[in-house]
């Protein structure tokens, strides 16, 4: 019986991300702990004919369903490096917020690499779907296979998958983007440059409360900067921190989307419900992250 070919384009969350410094090519070397939330994009994958693609969704108009899509540029991408690659039409439906540090469009990048990997009998480690990744983008590498490890480098150095205990979170998102090549920029760093970074918190931890006592010991570098560019970042991040049952909140990959870290999902679907009566217009999405 074959395999359906469909497959969840979840949002990623960077529980944490440290910068290390700037290197000559200009990308940033980066320490990050990744995670992937349960919610995100769906994409299928309709064999034969040409490479197409289909958005829908609450957040299609965003995102766009031409050759600037990520499933496209993946798609292509790999087709380049593999002869006689079977393609077809993709059907994405779009729901993460498009531009907010959660990976949306690396997600699908990957997705669309994992559908095509099913269709022509591709390993995962294949070196032309590792190459299509990185060249799609710095973070789709680590959203090939959505399992939680830590990330280096620009995204090219994955460390081996986490078994995190689960989390649980509320995303929240002011649907302002934020363009990530901006928030780079606003760090002001030198090509060269290299900073302290400090030590980054062991990953492994066996019980939630552990994971976040260790959360707390690193940050996301890129918050500052972002927040400078986008002062409603620090309005969520102030409406998440209100509530005394979250545990943590900060900011994911360059923002705009925020999450709240509580002990249990009926806290989080609360805090969710909460934030969403005081502004009514921002994507607040309650979840889980691991
Ligand atoms: C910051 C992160 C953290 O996970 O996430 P997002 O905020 O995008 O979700 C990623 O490093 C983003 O990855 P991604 O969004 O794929 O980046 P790319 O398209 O490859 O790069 C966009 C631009 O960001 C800058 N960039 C990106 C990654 C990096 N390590 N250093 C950089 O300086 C470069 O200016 C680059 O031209
Ligand atoms: N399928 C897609 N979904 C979202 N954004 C996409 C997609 N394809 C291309 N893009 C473009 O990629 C850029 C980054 O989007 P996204 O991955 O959502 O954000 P981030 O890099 O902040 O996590 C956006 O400027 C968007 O226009």
């Amino acid at each position: 019986m074959p395999q359906p070919l469909a497959t969840r384009a979840p949002a990623k969350i960077n529980l944490t991300l440290h910068v290390l410094g700037r290197r000559a090519d200009g990308y940033h070397d980066l320490e990050s702990l990744v995670a992937f939330a349960s919610t995100g994009d769906d994409l299928r994958l309709e064999p034969g004919g040409a490479l197409a693609l289909h958005v829908d969704g609450p957040t299609a108009p965003l995102a766009g369903d031409g050759a600037d899509n990520l499933v496209v540029k993946a798609a292509r991408l790999l087709r380049e490096r593999v002869e006689g690659l079977k393609v077809g039409a993709f059907h994405l439906t779009k729901r993460l917020p498009v531009a907010a540090g959660i990976g949306g469009g690396s997600s699908d990048a990957a997705a669309a690499l994992r559908l095509l990997a099913r269709l022509n009998g591709l390993s995962l480690s294949h070196p032309a779907l590792r190459e299509a990744a990185r060249l799609a983008g710095a973070d789709v590498p680590v959203c090939l296979e959505p399992r939680a490890r830590m990330m280096r480098g620009a995204g090219e150095e994955l460390g081996p998958a986490l078994s995190l205990p689960r989390l649980f979170a509320v995303l929240v998102n002011p649907r302002v983007p934020v363009e990530t090549p901006a928030v780079f920029k606003a760090l002001g760093l030198q090509p060269g440059q290299q900073l302290p970074g400090g030590a980054h918190p062991a990953a492994e931890a066996s019980s939630p409360g552990a994971l976040v006592a260790a959360l707390k010991q690193a940050r996301n570098d890129l918050e500052p900067p972002a927040r400078r560019i986008q002062p409603l970042i620090g309005e969520a991040l102030g409406l998440l921190r209100e509530a005394p049952s979250c545990r943590l909140a900060r900011m994911s990959g360059s923002g705009a989307t925020v999450f709240g870290l509580y002990d249990d999902c009926e806290a989080a679907a609360e805090a969710g419900k909460q934030i969403r009566r005081l502004r009514p217009d921002w994507w607040v999405k309650a979840t889980s992250v691991r």
